[in-house]
């Protein structure tokens, strides 16, 4: 099934041609948007890669995004065409109106589809894979976030050639022992320097992408990178379990088994797993896939509903004195690619993580707080929001984006170059009206004013920006602050006001501000407002 709107014409290359519409999704090194071709009046998908992030030479990205127009599968998403924009390459792609698996797991399906949905999504990325690597090539990062749905039930796997050209660009083949990939889904084989790897590597990820599916995050997902690198490595393969996933049939277990054999030579390849009694009875795509979008707000709101809900975390997350662990945490979670590693560094590190080490709360914690948040069980009667006037304290303080240290005085320049969700994009787009927010069975409605009202956007001066881009997703939120004993309350929340002196949520870029949404209002008692005038020095300025 192709049927979005794929047309054989040419594409132009003047980005004039092109209007950029909605953000529609974001990865590590790229933005996605939706967008117009001006000539056809034909909505698309424009993928911006920065390619200062990407440290890649631009003709190489060039050749291989020309082998990605090339692909001509209707389950993998083509480039109609690439070129660069000033230190941009964007990518011209057809338009998949539903995201990824990822974004609709988050929004709506926090704990994973029903078997038969899953069942027609893996059956179209398995012929992905098929049309792949009989044509000798391996996608490399098959997971949830990389498949891609269309609203008339059509699956395609995305994110082909032009990641492998990036990271290829940075020395995978060649150095021994950095990798980069998405380390929950790669196979043990990818892992081990040394050992080599082939198409099996993909049903490799196509398993745990099952798992994923299955439970809505991949198995190993709490742990930290260096952990999941030594648990993949040594640890018994994950699976369906037999207690624990009694809904999923025999076959289906059976056949997420095969995929995750540690010894690639015994995988199946993808051409022998399509032949595997789970695929037999699948149902077309047009009826277990499409039901998944019903009653949920178009693609850009869900977008940015997430990308508010990152926001929280990004703002809320204990990471006393870890703050690399945590936004590689929030990379990790997120399931981007760019994670760059050290495998030798890794084992090190690992070493010293324990089984029982919880180092940032629960995918668990972040959904319901979100959640109880849209239902008003958060309290948001106490306090008020707080902002920091003082510039000599605000010249001293450092925030730390990605792995790049910004200072308060570079902090406007680095915040002009991100995306960024103005009150104007909120006021016009507006926050999905009637998110039907599904968690356990249950159905909860949020409206656009309470959060709106709550976050407080009506203080935020138009030209202020969120930094969301982090934070995509990940157990980053201590949430537990709300039902911790006192004592461990008042710890959390005094490692939370020091993150808060380093992490700036809104930046008013004129005033040299540096504020927080007055909805993260953790601090409830008159102790809890004495934390927060000690972490700042000096009593929080009310707005
Ligand atoms: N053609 C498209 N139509 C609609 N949404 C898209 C399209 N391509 C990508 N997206 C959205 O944008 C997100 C990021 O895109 P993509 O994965 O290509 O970026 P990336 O930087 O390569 O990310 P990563 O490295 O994390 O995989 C996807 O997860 C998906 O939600």
């Amino acid at each position: 099934m192709g049927g979005t709107g794929e047309q054989s014409q040419n594409y132009s290359t003047n980005p004039a041609d092109y209007k950029l519409l909605e953000e529609v999704g974001y990865g590590a090194t790229a933005t996605v948007y939706r967008a117009i071709y001006l000539p056809f009046n034909q909505v698309v998908a424009i993928k911006c890669l920065d390619l200062d992030r990407c440290n890649i030479n631009l003709d190489d990205l060039r050749r291989e995004a020309q082998t990605m127009s090339l692909i001509d599968h209707p389950n993998v998403v083509k480039a109609y065409c690439s070129f660069a924009v000033e230190r941009n390459l964007w990518v011209v792609m057809p338009f998949m109106d539903e995201g990824s698996c990822l974004h609709l797991m988050k929004i709506a399906y926090t704990d994973g589809f029903e078997e038969d949905a899953i069942g027609s999504i893996l059956k179209e990325t398995l012929k992905a894979l098929q049309y792949l690597h009989h044509h000798g090539h391996i996608h490399r990062d098959v997971k949830a976030g990389n498949i891609l749905l269309h609203s008339n039930g059509a699956v395609k796997l995305a994110d082909f050639g032009v990641a492998a050209c990036l990271f290829d660009a940075g020395d995978r083949q060649r150095c021994r022992n950095t990798f980069v990939g998405t380390p929950c889904w790669m196979a043990p084989e990818v892992l081990q320097p040394g050992t080599g790897y082939n198409s099996k590597a993909d049903i490799w990820s196509f398993g745990i992408t099952a798992l994923e599916l299955a439970h809505g995050h991949a198995p190993f997902s709490k742990y930290p990178p260096m952990k999941v690198l030594l648990m993949t490595i040594q640890n018994a393969p994950p699976g369906l379990d037999y207690d624990r996933d009694k809904k999923f049939s025999k076959s289906f277990k059976e056949m997420v088994a095969m995929c995750l054999v540690k010894d690639q030579t015994k995988r199946p390849s993808a051409e022998k797993l399509m032949k595997h009694s789970f695929f037999k009875h699948v149902k077309p795509p047009e009826l277990s896939v499409k039901k998944l979008f019903a009653d949920l707000p178009p693609l850009w709101n869900r977008v940015k509903a997430l990308q508010l809900k990152d926001a929280a975390q990004l703002a809320v997350k204990k990471m006393p004195s870890a703050e690399e662990e945590a936004i590689s945490q929030s990379q990790y979670h997120r399931g981007v690619s760019a994670w760059n590693f050290d495998i030798d560094d890794l084992k090190a590190q690992a070493s010293l993580v324990t089984d029982d080490d919880d180092i940032t709360g629960t995918r668990e914690d972040v959904n319901d707080f979100v959640t109880n948040y849209k239902a008003g069980a958060v309290d948001s009667q106490s306090g008020t929001g707080n902002m920091i006037s003082d510039k000599a304290s605000l010249n001293k303080i450092t925030s730390r984006v990605g792995a790049i240290d910004i200072k308060q005085t570079e902090q406007s320049e680095y915040l002009n170059r991100k995306e960024k969700i103005l009150e104007s994009d909120i006021q016009e787009h507006g926050l999905p009206k009637n998110i039907i927010w599904k968690r356990n069975g249950s159905i909860r409605e949020a409206t656009t004013s309470t959060l709106e009202k709550d976050i407080g956007m009506s203080k935020i001066k138009k030209g202020q920006s969120v930094k969301t881009r982090q934070t995509q997703s990940g157990p980053l939120l201590p949430v537990t602050v709300l039902s911790h004993s006192k004592s461990e309350r008042g710890r959390t929340l005094e490692r939370l006001f020091d993150e808060m002196k380093r992490v700036p949520v809104i930046v008013d870029k004129p005033d040299g501000f540096l504020a927080w949404p007055r909805w993260l209002k953790l601090w409830q008692t008159p102790k809890d407002m004495a934390h927060l005038r000690r972490a700042l020095g000096k009593p929080p300025l009310e707005i």
